[in-house]
């Protein structure tokens, strides 16, 4: 590829083109010509396809001042090429090589910003480039605009010249004032640009100031005195303990968990009414960010959490339950996958008022049970792996019978932390025998370090039936557009497929707000959220269920394991406000954690899990099944009557 210059100049301008997205960039009527895949797919592939447009170009080519318009240089680095059969796949083409050239001002460029590829299409030759990051797929795409436009620029100007020799004068004046005027917008453009990076540099010093205070000694992060803020109580914070969080490379971590990150939230009224200071300066998150390891060892203080830990998390999928009493109600095979989509979908809902703080880790060996009468369920969970972290969950009703293990890994973009989930989720419906498997999506915790901080979700989750190939269902999470309108945030579109892969069922809304069906004999609203309880901003953003989950009635305590999470006397302090204590008390439990792996590492054992056993699924994955002894056990002899781990 020819392309010369190294900055952005005037012309190429973010103005020019990326900062109007939405209206410059339209979608191609040829993007097929670049997908192989089947037609069921072009759909959603013409729809991630943009035609970058030339409206801006011709406009500002008519009379801009040649003199001060520099050539854009080289764009330095790589872009990955699409090689054909035999080398099938992504190939980063070798340095220094010229592999061919195009004239981009002639070029038709279209791009995908959601898989960062970009597609140079000049009618005798076609490129498929794709870059490795985001961030290198928008330096690209400015430079090629850049080039684009300098050289229809530069055609532009031999025209008007011509005209000039012919001695116009009208048009030549007319030129002359548009000049005038194009060097206005375009030193606004210019302006524009700079703001932009002014942001991007003082953002990122940002966030690095708040790494660098959490590393501050102890001496001088206490003496700024004042109210306490969430973000205070953050750069105070300082705990070299055993849990996991941040994978803080931009390669995808080993640790499954999520590191205790921090937070400049500025509101520590809603949800904590005290904060905390403990110190022990073990490890500076600063060279751990920069050597991209070990990060994921930073505690977390309580007042960044809340007073649920993850094995209820996984409890609180099953919020919307009655969706698998209902599919396990339906006879007809395509429907039942409707509702089982929606119940994948449900799971997520909660992330629009959960994006505060992070749930408690649980304790290697920590249990959590469930008895939901009212709803027909019940499920146990346990901390069955500590490195990388995984909870296991079973749950059983008359219905269903639903089971996971949650471990995922953490990619870290700098302002934002992708959560890649790797565990299966599993359904089976004892009235028609099916049993139901899908994956999980991605969910990005967009600006992590700052007030504006939210969840998003995307991806695709493909449910099979791993007992009748009759249907299969996609379900689209659909990626918010990077400059685009507010209007697809949220989005989510499924479909249910039948063996010969035709559309049975649509379906789609906000995974935030419902989701709507109306390929079903009565189209209908086949899931929406509840609505939120008084107050909830008050509590963590709880909903009712997951407020009731932590609740531990008087009856029911002397029936828990030890081991149970509402007997931990740590979560509990911080459910009823007492954070100071609470952060003492989960400093000693993770020191009681860290010892009894000493020991055991002593003797050379290995940590067991109680009440789950690792083994393969159909597909030769690792999973964590039940083993089916602690309801038994619970009732008889009763787990009081039991030798259990003391783990507070
Ligand atoms: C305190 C500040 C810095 C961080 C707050 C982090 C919060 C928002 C993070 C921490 C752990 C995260 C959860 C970790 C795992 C999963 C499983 C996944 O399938 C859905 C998202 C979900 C449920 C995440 C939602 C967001 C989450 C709760």
């Amino acid at each position: 590829m020819d392309l010369s210059g190294s900055s952005l100049n005037r012309s190429q301008s973010l103005a020019s083109g990326l900062e109007k997205t939405s209206h410059t960039w339209n979608k191609p009527a040829h993007s097929q010509s670049s997908s192989t895949l089947s037609s069921r797919h072009s759909r959603q592939i013409i729809k991630d396809w943009e035609v970058i447009d030339d409206l801006q170009v011709e406009m500002q080519g008519a009379g801009d001042d040649p003199q001060d318009r520099t050539a854009p240089g080289i764009c330095e680095g790589y872009l990955l090429k699409r090689r054909k059969w035999p080398l099938k796949g992504w190939h980063k083409v070798a340095r220094g090589r010229v592999q061919g050239s195009l004239d981009v001002s002639l070029a038709v460029i279209s791009i995908n910003k959601k898989s960062n590829r970009i597609d140079l299409d000049a009618g005798d030759i076609l490129y498929h480039m794709k870059a490795k990051s985001h961030e290198l797929f928008y330096i690209w795409v400015t430079k090629l605009q850049a080039h684009r436009l300098y050289k229809k620029n530069e055609a532009a100007h031999v025209h008007s010249s011509f005209l000039h020799t012919l001695s116009l004068p009208t048009a030549a004046e007319q030129a002359q004032r548009n000049g005038d005027l194009i060097s206005h917008l375009d030193s606004l453009a210019h302006f524009i640009l700079c703001l932009f990076y002014l942001y991007l540099v003082a953002d990122f010093l940002c966030s690095f100031l708040f790494l660098f205070l959490r590393c501050q000694p102890e001496a001088v992060r206490r003496s700024s005195q004042g109210p306490p803020s969430v973000a205070d109580s953050a750069a105070e914070y300082f705990d070299a303990s055993d849990d996991i969080l941040w994978g803080s490379s931009s390669e995808v971590s080993d640790e499954s968990g999520l590191s205790d990150g921090s937070t400049t939230n500025s509101e520590p009224e809603e949800g904590h009414s005290g904060y905390t200071s403990i110190s022990d300066q073990s490890l500076n998150p600063l060279v751990c960010f920069f050597t991209g390891k070990d990060l994921a060892r930073v505690s977390m203080p309580a007042v960044l959490n809340e007073p649920i830990n993850l094995l209820q998390r996984l409890c609180e999928e099953l919020e919307y339950s009655e969706l698998l009493d209902t599919a396990n109600n339906t006879s007809d095979p395509y429907q039942r996958m409707v509702y089982i989509a929606a119940f994948a979908i449900s799971g997520y809902s909660t992330a629009t008022f959960r994006n505060r703080y992070k749930p408690v880790n649980p304790i290697l060996g920590e249990t959590y049970e469930c008895i939901r009468e009212d709803r027909g369920f019940r499920l146990i969970s346990e901390q069955v792996c500590h490195h990388p972290p995984i909870s296991a969950c079973h749950a059983d009703s008359e219905n269903f019978s639903f089971w996971q293990d949650q471990r995922w890994k953490n990619k870290f973009w700098g302002k934002s932390l992708e959560i890649l989930p790797t565990g299966m989720v599993n359904v089976t419906l004892p009235r028609y025998g099916d049993h139901y498997e899908w994956n999980k999506v991605v969910t990005c915790i967009h600006n992590v370090f700052s007030q504006q901080r939210y969840l998003e979700h995307y991806g695709e989750v493909i449910i099979k039936n791993l007992k009748s190939n009759i249907c299969t269902c996609k379900i689209t999470f659909v990626k918010s557009r990077y400059w685009g309108s507010e209007t697809n945030k949220n989005e989510v579109q499924g479909v249910v497929l039948d063996q010969s892969g035709s559309a049975i069922h649509r379906f789609g809304g906000l995974w935030h707000e419902g989701i709507f069906c109306d390929t079903l004999p009565t189209p209908k609203c086949i899931w929406k959220p509840n609505p939120q309880p008084k107050d909830y901003l008050l509590y963590y953003g709880f909903s009712s269920f997951a407020m009731e989950l932590n609740e531990l009635p008087s009856d029911l305590k002397p029936l828990l394991p030890p081991t149970d999470t509402r007997l931990r006397p740590d979560q509990r302090m911080l459910e009823d406000g007492r954070v100071d204590e609470a952060d003492i008390k989960k400093d000693k439990i993770e020191e009681m954690q860290r010892e009894r792996r000493k020991e055991l590492a002593k003797r050379g054992e290995e940590h067991v899990p109680r009440f789950f056993k690792r083994s393969k699924d159909s597909s030769g994955r690792d999973v964590w099944l039940t083993n089916g002894t602690y309801w038994k056990l619970r009732e008889n002899p009763g787990f009081a009557n039991l030798e259990n781990l003391t783990l507070w």
